[in-house]
């Protein structure tokens, strides 16, 4: 099985935590042990932020702003190879998706940050798996799924448990144009648009503890939304 994790910021580096780190290496050691082919995609986290925060406030424009958060995640791909046995993933960070689908087809695991200015690392995990086939993309963030408002600002908040692809692109088209650098969704309009379009199943899910990846990759056993394709 191919399968694309999206290990978002928040969960991989809320704050610099060797162990955190290691417990998503040895989750992805154990899902290629079983079999799988994975594509990790890493987000910049709250390091990303902090670096574009800093550079908005010294008058750069959003597309320099996105470049600095690309950077960050790649700086976080490249603290989660650290982690991972060599013999088991390619030890560069590809920066665009052919590289990426070489080093998969290489390797068992490959893992990249972010590519180009004017999207997130959810529209490279959406992306990546269309371009390389996955048979499944998993969304690993800091909240149990999609809501249909930001459960950290609306108590009323209620969780999507399934949606089509796109249902998803009218929800988060509703709450933005274009995000700016750092801005926080549970995901992208443009990974909601390559969900709609490749019709790749995805499933978004609280990622605090990476063994809710494991559980939802090997035994399809998860809390949250499954985004699945449209009913033709
Ligand atoms: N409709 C929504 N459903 C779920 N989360 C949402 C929604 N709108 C905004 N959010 C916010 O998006 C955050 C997840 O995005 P982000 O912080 O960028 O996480 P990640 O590190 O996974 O990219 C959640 O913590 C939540 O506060
Ligand atoms: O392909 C990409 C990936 C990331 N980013 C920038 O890097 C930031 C951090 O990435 P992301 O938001 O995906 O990180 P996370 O939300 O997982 O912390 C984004 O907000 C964008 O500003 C970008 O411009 N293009």
């Amino acid at each position: 099985m191919k399968t694309v994790v999206s290990i978002g910021g928040s969960v991989l580096v809320p704050d610099l935590d060797a162990g955190r780190v290691e417990a998503y290496a040895d989750v992805i050691g154990s899902l290629a042990a079983a079999g799988h082919d994975l594509g990790v995609v890493v987000g910049g986290g709250p390091t990303a932020r902090e670096y574009i925060g800093a550079a908005r406030s010294l008058g750069a424009n959003e597309g320099e702003l996105d470049q600095l958060g690309i950077d960050t995640t790649r700086l976080n791909a490249r603290l989660l190879l650290a982690a991972l046995d060599e013999d088991l993933a390619s030890p560069t960070v590809p920066t665009d998706y052919e590289e990426a689908a070489e080093s998969l087809h290489r390797d068992r695991v490959v893992v990249m940050g972010g590519v180009v200015p004017a999207q997130t690392t959810d529209a490279v995990s959406a992306a990546l798996a269309e371009y390389v086939d996955a048979d499944r993309l998993v969304f690993a963030t800091s909240v149990p799924g999609v809501f249909d408002a930001d459960p950290n600002e609306d108590p009323d908040a209620e969780r999507y448990e399934e949606m089509t692809a796109s249902e998803l692109v009218k929800l988060v088209a509703r709450g933005e144009s274009l995000g700016s650098a750092g801005s926080n969704a549970p995901i992208d309009l443009l990974a909601a648009k390559v969900l709609d379009r490749s019709g790749i199943e995805a499933i978004v899910l609280d990622g605090t503890d990476p063994r809710a990846v494991e559980r939802a990759v090997l035994e399809d056993d998860y809390e949250g939304t499954r985004i699945g394709p449209n009913h033709d």
